[in-house]
């Protein structure tokens, strides 16, 4: 598990560090992590690094400070660095002092400052950091664009140029890296928009001890794993939590087949499937019980409600008869809609065990959405009293304590119809076994994306589109994975 932290958090957490050492020192640090991890890009991509060339786009705050350090160190590696200055009157003088002494090149025109990059090996995108407002100016605008045409890998410093560093949203124009350097801590755009980032290397200025405890968590495989439940010698079928899954309907039998399959491959123990895709389920999973009504579905320890579900007046009925029997209970799709439009299923909610699972689209219906899907989701949460599953290609959890986690897929193949129904069965399956809601919201969100990779190949190649059916065939190898990271 690793934290994340609000730029401001962290422009909090390097003022006392800034006080205490020499001017000019904690710039030195991170530009001594830029150039390091630009070298290695030299070498890996070009198989050496002197004599090879690199642009440094340049701002005129710190963060094109430390662009123009990081050009320093790599004109003492023999590297010939050339900056790009955005705003001339503005570059950081003793960076561009030091740039010049080395003597790198220094542009003060687009235009020159484009034909430079044709001719790169690496660029450095230092425009703006965690000082950025809005997506990259026309001038930055024009340089990103010629690194993006001639092909050309962009190392982003501290974050990509012209994407928000707090809400991950790119603005109109903004710089695709091919990897992120960043300092002190990690910031939301990296996990929001991790695609825009490529890989992210931290490095470690000092700050650490001066950060609060971080406002967002991120899963990784070993957390996922050890939580993950798995029978002890003493237990049977019972013992490890039975979930029923109250969804699907004549028109969509898909739904059920998707979300009660893939609980029965999420945990040992059982599984009770209650609607009218009984049929269609128990033709698919023989080892599931199936019954037509949430009433005649026998003893669960937690619920699945709302693929497939309708919207209707039995929709409705099923819903409050699942938050009635006050187990935990997982609330998708159709599920967050009948929440939305009936303020007294949200009242019988509030303040229960419940996990909601929505999509933007599903979202809006219960809360207000803003760029910024942090904050939305634990407003959410805080508001509704329950624990909110906001998915999207970053997923995010938050509990109603606050607590809140970020999910960053690495890639988009779970966008895909029934991929929904799969993570609610994983989730309900979860509950159902005893985890928390945000537990079981966070390991089932690494879990899913883990094997919609899988299924789409891409852990061993470029991948191709993945049905749901194939994410949930997918789940055995991903909780295998996940429990061997604890080793
Ligand atoms: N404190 C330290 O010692 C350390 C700081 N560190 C580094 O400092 C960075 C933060 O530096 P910062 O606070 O100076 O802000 P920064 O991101 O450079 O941007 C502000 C400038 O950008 C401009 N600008 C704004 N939006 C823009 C846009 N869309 N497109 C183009 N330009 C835009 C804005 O100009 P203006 O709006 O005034 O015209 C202003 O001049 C941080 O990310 C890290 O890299 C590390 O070295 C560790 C030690
Ligand atoms: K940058």
């Amino acid at each position: 598990m690793y934290g994340v932290w609000t730029p401001e958090q962290v422009r909090a957490a390097e003022e006392p560090v800034l006080a205490r050492t020499p001017d000019g020192a904690l710039m030195r640090r991170a530009a001594r992590g830029v150039a390091q991890v630009a070298l290695g890009e030299l070498e890996r991509r070009t198989g050496g690094v002197s004599g090879r060339r690199v642009v440094v786009l340049a701002g005129a705050g710190n963060n094109g400070g430390d662009g123009l350090w990081a050009g320093y160190e790599l004109r003492r590696r023999g590297v010939a660095v050339t900056a790009v200055l955005l705003s001339p009157d503005r570059a950081h003088p003793a960076g561009l002092a030091a740039l010049r002494r080395q003597k790198g090149r220094v542009l003060l025109r687009v235009e020159s400052g484009v034909l430079a990059i044709e001719r790169a090996d690496l660029v450095l995108d230092a425009v703006v950091g965690t000082g950025a407002r809005g997506g990259l100016r026309p001038e930055a605008a024009a340089l990103a664009d010629a690194a993006a045409t001639a092909g050309v890998p962009v190392l982003a410093v501290d974050t990509p140029s012209g994407v928000d560093p707090l809400t991950g949203v790119p603005g109109e124009d903004s710089v695709q890296a091919a990897a992120t350097v960043t300092f002190g801590a990690r910031k939301p755009v990296h996990v929001l928009a991790a695609p825009r980032c490529g890989p992210v290397t931290l490095v470690d200025i000092g700050i650490g001890p001066e950060l609060p405890p971080p406002p967002v968590r991120v899963l990784e495989a070993a957390d996922v794993g050890a939580r993950w439940p798995v029978p002890g010698p003493g237990d049977d079928k019972y013992t490890q939590g039975v979930v029923g899954v109250a969804a699907g309907s004549a028109t969509y039998p898909g739904a059920a087949v998707l979300a009660s399959g893939a609980a029965a491959l999420s945990t040992s123990g059982m599984v009770r499937y209650a609607g009218s895709a009984a049929d269609e389920v128990r033709a698919a999973w023989p080892e599931i019980v199936a019954t037509d009504t949430v009433g005649e579905a026998g003893r669960v320890q937690a619920w699945v409600v709302g693929p497939g579900l309708g919207t209707d007046d039995a929709g409705a009925r099923t819903l409050g008869d699942v938050l009635d029997a006050g187990l935990p209970v997982l609330a998708d799709a159709d599920a967050v809609t009948l929440l939305g439009t009936h303020a007294e299923l949200r009242e019988r909610a509030r303040n229960a065990p419940v996990l909601i699972t929505p999509h933007a689209g599903e979202f809006a219906r219960v809360a207000e959405l803003t760029d910024d899907r942090v904050a939305s989701a634990q407003r959410a949460a805080a508001d509704l009293g329950v624990t909110v599953l906001l998915k999207g290609n970053a997923t995010i959890v938050a509990a109603p304590d606050g607590r809140t986690l970020v999910h960053p897929a690495g890639s988009a193949w779970l966008a895909t119809a029934g991929s929904g129904d799969v993570l609610s069965g994983v989730a309900g399956a979860l509950l159902a076994a005893g985890l928390d809601p945000w537990w079981a919201g966070g390991c089932a969100a690494f879990v899913h994306a883990r094997a919609a990779d899988i299924g789409a190949g891409a852990a061993d190649g470029p991948g191709s589109p993945v049905p749901a059916s194939f994410v949930q065939q997918a789940l055995p190898r991903a909780i295998r994975e996940v429990r061997e990271a604890v080793r």
